[in-house]
């Protein structure tokens, strides 16, 4: 309600006074000093009511906007409330908690907040005190609710000097692959990759359940608890509806950022959510539970349609987790997930960038001169391709404004940035510093690099770029592959590891993982490969193996391939210009190598020409190559797609010596 005090006006428009009083003056008026029109509050409370506009809630609040009708307002409340209340029930009591909405510091008396009692039957003695407690719940906040949250509550939440949020996620820093576990019945059983090499380590109904109810016991002990319903997928017929609960203002908006964010109207229709996460990252799992062999614990259950999270905070289990569900949902509706990069030229030319973390598929898919369909994760269907998320997920390592450009001015007001050192006074971030972590990262809405294309989505891809960060240098930094070569790569899935980044590495460790992404697919690896075979040859694409990393030596001798190089391949890629080259082949990996390319010193095109030492060179390709081989193994038993031709001519397609 809003009381207008003003009585007299002493004042022009401008502030300044009108004109001396010389009429006696009241008692009240005599010490009178103020020159500004008065406002509009008689007490302290009414001028901070002032302050805040009503507004219709990304953040409901549970007051019916004006205009509004609000008895269907509060009906939809309700129902929304007892959805949060559903989804927090306790399986052993089997009640939701009572919850309310809005933050249990900021309760006023012009703030109604809607609840829901979470069952009608009379209080009797064996009622525990949690049923007795309101669970209040901070329902999609807006990124700037998030900041006042995490910064008064969240410690080591920090404004920096460009208005990111700076977090911390605790003990773990990365993802914990180990310690994710898939409820195994009877249908997965039949259906999921078990056993050497699967990233599904098994877990039974009865232990997921421990750990849910773990979790849940958790999040309603607490004072307040973050829900975020949000999407996944721009290919509006195959949205999927996902529900986070959550601890952590950092979490909340990490998931606002890297998730579809729902529109006003589609968030008043949500419903039922498809699949839902509970993160309880601050809670350890318990190690007298069957299974559990650290006290981190990521669980999915695909029957149940959900994934607790134990004793890890690190917000990139969520985004990997629900990427997960994608690889399992999506290949069932015929469609395929793709852990890739993906951007579009003006032409309407898309690309793909496959590849390892680390590998450049953020760096290079956000590109000043095509328009970013996404960085991270994709679908590929009979329509074309779409973006799972609504964000990206940058490491900032390093990160520089100059290489980087669009991904630095991305770090601003709305971006979480993990791990990060800043300066204490003027909290300007130092992006070399590895004080906290190397694997610092910056999450932001998509939006935020300037030539998005929203919706996400776009035709056909004509080019599939594999990266690899080859570490051992005998990788070309462009080869060009034929449909066999490519599900070769594909399939291997090379990276490397470089010494430093993890204790005991002396040399570069080469890593495989199927698909560019085992720790996150959920069938057998020739399954995709089959999806993308068959795809790529329907659509005409064309496979290209790109070296992000070591050029004219191993490292320790030779250095990393300049990524404004990289850009003018991945150029040339685009442009068509590397259909029109000379090539030859290498010898061993029977890479077709461009003989030339604008802007790119031809003598680094074929790696041998950069190592002075041709026997140190030769060996280190022939040692790369049986680390091909002996991976490639696991795969010979299995055949691809319908015929078994493509099986053989892949099989084919690997080194030989
Ligand atoms: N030639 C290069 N090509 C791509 N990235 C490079 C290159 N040289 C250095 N980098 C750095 O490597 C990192 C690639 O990481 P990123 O793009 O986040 O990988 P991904 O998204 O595949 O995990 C970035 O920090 C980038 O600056
Ligand atoms: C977040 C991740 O993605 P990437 O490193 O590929 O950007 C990850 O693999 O945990
Ligand atoms: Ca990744
Ligand atoms: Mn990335």
């Amino acid at each position: 309600m809003v009381i207008n005090m003003a009585t007299s006006n002493i004042t022009n428009g401008n502030g300044f006074v009108k004109e001396i009083q010389t009429s006696p003056k009241r008692e009240s008026e005599i010490c009178h000093d103020d020159s500004s029109s008065p406002i509009k509050a008689q007490t302290i409370d009414e001028l901070h009511n002032l302050q805040k506009k009503r507004s219709t809630p990304s953040t409901p609040t549970g007051t019916a906007p004006a205009g509004f009708s609000s008895i269907a307002e509060e009906d939809r409340q309700r129902l929304q409330l007892q959805s949060i209340s559903a989804s927090l029930a306790s399986l052993t009591r089997e009640t939701g908690p009572k919850v309310v909405k809005g933050d249990p510091a900021r309760k006023s008396s012009s703030t109604k907040v809607a609840h829901v009692a979470h069952h009608q039957l009379p209080p009797t003695i064996s009622i525990s005190d949690s049923s007795l407690k309101f669970t209040h719940v901070l329902y999609n906040l807006s990124p700037a609710e998030l900041y006042e949250q995490a910064i008064r509550y969240e410690k080591g939440s920090f404004f920096t000097s460009t208005g990111a949020l700076a977090t911390l996620s605790g003990a773990k820093t990365g993802r914990s692959p180990r310690d994710k576990r898939v409820v195994k019945d009877e249908n997965t059983e039949k259906e999921l990759w078990w056993g050497k090499g699967s990233p599904n380590i098994e877990m039974d109904e009865h232990t997921f359940l421990v750990n849910r109810e773990r979790a849940v016991d958790y999040l309603n002990s607490l004072d307040k608890v973050f829900i975020n319903d949000q999407f996944l997928n721009w290919d509006p017929e195959n949205r999927i509806k996902v529900r986070i609960v959550s601890a952590r203002a950092y979490h909340s908006l990490f998931m606002h950022n890297m998730c579809i964010r729902p529109t006003e109207e589609e968030l008043e229709n949500f419903g039922k959510p498809d699949f839902t996460i509970y993160n309880a990252g601050q809670f350890p799992c318990n190690r007298f539970t069957h299974y559990m062999t650290s006290s981190t614990s990521i669980d999915v259950n695909l029957a149940r349609k959900e994934m607790v999270i134990l004793g890890t905070q690190y917000a990139g289990e969520m985004k990997k987790g629900l990427f997960s569900l994608m690889h399992y949902l999506m290949p069932k509706r015929h469609i395929l997930s793709l852990h890739s990069g993906c951007n579009m030229g003006k032409d309407g030319d898309v690309a793909l960038f496959f590849g390892l973390s680390g590998t450049g598929k953020t760096t290079l898919s956000t590109d000043q001169n095509r328009y970013l369909i996404g960085d991270d994760e994709h679908c590929w269907s009979d329509k074309g391709v779409s973006n799972i998320e609504g964000g990206c997920y940058a490491k900032c390592i390093d990160l520089s404004r100059e290489k980087e450009p669009d991904i630095w001015n991305a770090i601003k007001f709305g971006t979480v940035l993990e791990n990060v050192v800043f300066d204490e006074h003027t909290r300007e971030v130092d992006y070399s510093d590895k004080s906290v972590t190397e694997n610092t990262r910056a999450a932001y809405p998509i939006e935020y690099i300037p030539n998005a294309l929203i919706p996400c989505v776009g035709p056909h891809p004509k080019n599939v770029i594999l990266l690899a960060c080859d570490a051992f240098g005998v990788l070309p930094p462009v080869s060009k592959l034929n449909l066999a070569q490519t599900m070769y790569h594909f399939i291997s899935g090379y990276t490397a590891l470089v010494a430093g980044t993890e204790d005991g590495i002396k040399e570069p460790q080469a890593t495989f993982s199927a698909c560019f992404g085992a720790a996150f697919i959920m069938l057998h690896p020739t399954k995709y490969a089959a999806m993308l075979a068959e795809k790529m040859q329907k659509h005409g694409a064309t496979g290209w193996l790109v070296n992000t990393g070591w050029s004219g030596g191993r490292y320790g001798s030779g250095s990393r391939i300049k990524l404004s190089y990289t850009r003018k391949i991945i150029d040339a890629i685009h442009s068509g210009e590397l259909l029109n080259v000379d090539y030859h082949k290498t010898k061993v990996f029977g890479l077709e190598i461009p003989s030339a390319i604008e802007g790119v010193p031809s003598e680094i095109l074929d790696p041998m020409n950069t190592w002075s030492d041709k026997d140190a060179y030769n060996e280190t390709l022939l040692k790369l190559a049986s680390l091909f081989k002996n991976n490639f193994e696991t795969f010979t038993n299995y055949k691809i797609g319908e015929d078994n031709s493509l099986t053989e001519e892949i099989l084919a397609a690997g080194p030989i010596f």
